[in-house]
């Protein structure tokens, strides 16, 4: 067993977690998020609300006769954000055309495709003999999955899709517009959701593990009891009680965006941007291209095996 040693005079080896923090803020932080759902549900809105910039445009249609998509395309914009002196370099991929045609079979190839891409060519610049000193992360960190707020429950489409991306990245659900919704009809569509996530053996994000302590298993737990996060987007300002606020305004009343009593957009974005920002992107190195690298090096050397002459007997 190693014995701690207290030092009897000061050597300052304490300002190590200062000479990290400042390495850190010069590079800045790589935040990539893929906005999977149909067209419509305010993928574009929900994400320029969260970063409370105007990231990215809406891409639907504004005339009838502009064509329509026939498969899904992928989109990828880049933008860096300062917030008190730290970077953070966000990738949004948007996904527009998914699921909106009759047949929907294979729609969501494409994007399952994307995202091995950039497990690949992580791999790929791991692998070389004069790799950089920082790779370049492209790696997708954070699924956001957009359910339509029918009350019913979970699409046939969304339970394969769901099911197909939860292996291959960190899946987060959001009932879009749930301002379309009674505060009872939520409720019910919320559990409805949970009870088939469960059945359908889907297991998303945030997951335990055996280091985590006490106080992060249980923010991990209430995160679990709000999933899927009832949201609504707004990019334009609202006055209540004098005060501008992100909101969306009916002839019947007001949404507070930011207001918990309204809905769960707080939560996703504390969730998002305050408590699981590291995780996220740890978990994504540490579980899902750690499976997709193991695979790769696993069927590389099974290739090179069968290439091999075999051993003389
Ligand atoms: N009622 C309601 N409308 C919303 C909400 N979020 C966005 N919208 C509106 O829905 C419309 C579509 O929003 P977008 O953000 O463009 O939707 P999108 O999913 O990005 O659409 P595509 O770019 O076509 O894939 C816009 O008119 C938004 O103002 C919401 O939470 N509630």
């Amino acid at each position: 067993m190693t014995e701690e040693i207290r030092a009897q005079s000061y050597v300052g080896f304490d300002s190590i977690t200062q000479q990290i923090e400042h390495k850190l803020l010069k590079r800045g932080f790589q935040f990539n998020v893929i906005l999977v759902g149909q067209t419509g549900l305010g993928k574009s809105t929900l994400i320029n609300t969260i970063f409370a910039s105007h990231l990215i445009d809406s891409k639907g249609r504004f005339t009838a006769d502009e064509p329509v998509r026939q498969t899904t395309e992928i989109q990828a914009v880049s933008h860096v954000i300062v917030e008190n002196g730290v970077k953070l370099r966000l990738n949004i991929v948007d996904t527009p055309g998914f699921a909106d045609q009759v047949n929907n079979e294979g729609c969501w190839d494409p994007i399952i495709k994307y995202i091995k891409d950039q497990h690949s060519a992580y791999l790929r610049k791991e692998l070389t003999a004069m790799r950089d000193r920082y790779i370049q992360d492209t790696r997708i960190h954070c699924c956001l999955y957009f359910i339509s707020p029918t009350g019913h429950s979970l699409r046939p489409i969304d339970v394969i899709v769901m099911k197909k991306l939860s292996e291959v990245v960190n899946v987060v659900p959001v009932i879009a517009k749930a301002d379309s919704l009674t505060l009872e009809e939520r409720e019910r569509f919320k559990s409805k959701i949970r009870e088939e996530l469960i059945y359908n053996n889907i297991r998303l994000y945030p997951f335990d593990t055996d280091e985590d302590e006490e106080e992060e298993i249980q923010l991990n737990e209430s995160i679990r009891e709000v999933v899927p996060f009832a949201i609504v987007g707004s990019e334009n300002n609202v006055i209540i009680d004098g005060k501008a606020v992100r909101g969306r305004k009916t002839r019947w009343g007001v949404v507070n965006v930011e207001d918990p009593n309204h809905c769960e957009f707080v939560h996703l974005r504390n969730f998002l941007t305050r408590t699981h920002l590291q995780d996220l992107i740890e978990t994504t190195a540490q579980i899902h291209y750690e499976a997709f690298r193991s695979k790769q090096l696993l069927a590389l050397k099974e290739g090179v095996n069968q290439q091999r002459p075999a051993a003389p007997q």
